[in-house]
């Protein structure tokens, strides 16, 4: 069976900046054929709009398809089910699903429309991606505008009209594998970094927290989680929520990644080792190191004292995959490390070194 297409959710409130990190990310792609599904809010289809004349090389209009019947758990088999099989059935396929959502749906129902079964033997979630505004979460607002929030929900039938926003921003946290405080530009590092710091405290166990402006994070720290989400989304809301029906009562060499504006930047680099002799320890020696340093992806491969074929390694956050894919051509360990900017490369080197 051929392995699942990875799909990318990216939620957060109106003005986090979700279609700021998507154009961010369909520019510099490196290569994958990304496909963008765009969960609009009512018939504006303004973010479409937005995206679809974007000019941007590699995202053609046929890459981008929208959503636009609100509610995702009511229209899951007549809108997104046959939206993400003409995607499949595709000629050429696309290498990764990216999925903006409206700014108030919450992601819980998307996630677990990936477990339809048309869909579930051949897409899964690689992650769900949280922005949130830094300044107005800093502020204790959760949004830019919240009245254009209070608005958008208004004027969506589909939407519940009670919840106070500070839960629904919860349930989006509590959905997270990756949360994304945008727009630091306009905090104190040390700002961003105490709410970076809460909310990490406030999410799931190993989830990622990153800090960035006008959404820039590379594709490898974005895309490839591997999280699987549909498979756990009974553990990722904070909030029981009621359903409102529409008939209810209404309710490779070290190198940085440089851009023409301020953020915070990420760095790479790569650590070489000669064999190694216990693969299960040095897992475990990479999961340490990668807790300790703050690091969000390592990869690479290492040869094994004794073994023919190569040992490939992966992690996202402490998660250590590791497999032998094919015989080794050298007796080298090559490990590449990413992380945001100020990784401490001699002690994350010496401690890969001593494992
Ligand atoms: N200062 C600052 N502005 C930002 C940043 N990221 C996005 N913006 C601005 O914030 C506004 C909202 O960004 P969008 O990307 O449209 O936000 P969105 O989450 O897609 O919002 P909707 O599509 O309206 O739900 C735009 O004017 C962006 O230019 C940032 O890091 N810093």
């Amino acid at each position: 069976m051929p392995a699942k297409i990875p799909a990318t959710i990216v939620t957060g409130f109106l003005g986090a900046g979700k279609t700021t990190l998507i154009r961010h990310l369909m520019q510099n792609a490196e290569g994958r054929r990304i496909a963008l599904i765009i969960n609009e809010f009512g018939d504006l289809g303004v973010d479409g709009g937005i995206l679809k004349g974007c000019g941007i090389e590699n995202c053609s209009d046929d890459d981008v398809m929208e959503l636009s019947n609100g509610c995702i758990c009511c229209t899951v088999a007549e809108d997104f089910v046959p939206t993400l099989e003409k995607l499949l059935a595709r000629d050429l396929p696309p290498d990764h699903i990216v999925i903006e959502t409206s700014g108030l749906a919450l992601p819980q129902p998307l996630v677990q429309a990936f477990n339809w079964p048309e869909i579930s033997t051949r897409v899964t979630v690689d992650g769900v991606v949280t922005l949130v505004d830094g300044k107005a979460v800093a502020e204790g607002r959760f949004a830019h505008d919240v009245s254009a929030v209070d608005a958008q929900r208004a004027a969506d039938d589909n939407l519940d009209h009670e919840t106070p926003l500070s839960e629904l921003f919860e349930d989006q946290i509590a959905c997270a594998d990756m949360i994304v405080v945008n727009k630091t530009d306009l905090l104190e590092p040390i700002e961003a970094k105490g709410l970076a710091d809460r909310l990490r405290a406030e999410a799931r166990a190993g989830v990622q927290v990153v800090t960035t402006s006008m959404g820039v994070l590379p594709s490898a720290v974005l895309l490839g989680q591997n999280a699987a989400a549909e498979a756990s989304v009974d553990a990722r809301a904070a909030h029981h929520h009621h359903h409102h029906h529409d008939d209810d009562d209404h309710d490779d060499h070290d190198h940085h990644y440089h851009h023409d504006h301020d953020h915070d930047e990420f760095e790479s680099f790569t650590v070489e080792l000669g064999e190694i002799s216990d693969p299960a320890a040095f897992s475990e020696k990479v999961a340490d190191t990668i807790r300790a340093h703050d690091i969000l992806r390592l990869k690479g491969f290492a040869t094994v004292t004794g073994k023919p074929m190569r040992l490939t390694i992966q992690a996202v956050g402490p998660r250590v995959d590791s497999y032998y894919d094919q015989r080794a051509t050298t007796r080298e360990t090559r490990l590449v490390v990413i992380g945001q900017a100020g990784l401490d490369r001699a002690a994350i080197t010496a401690a890969l070194q001593a494992a």
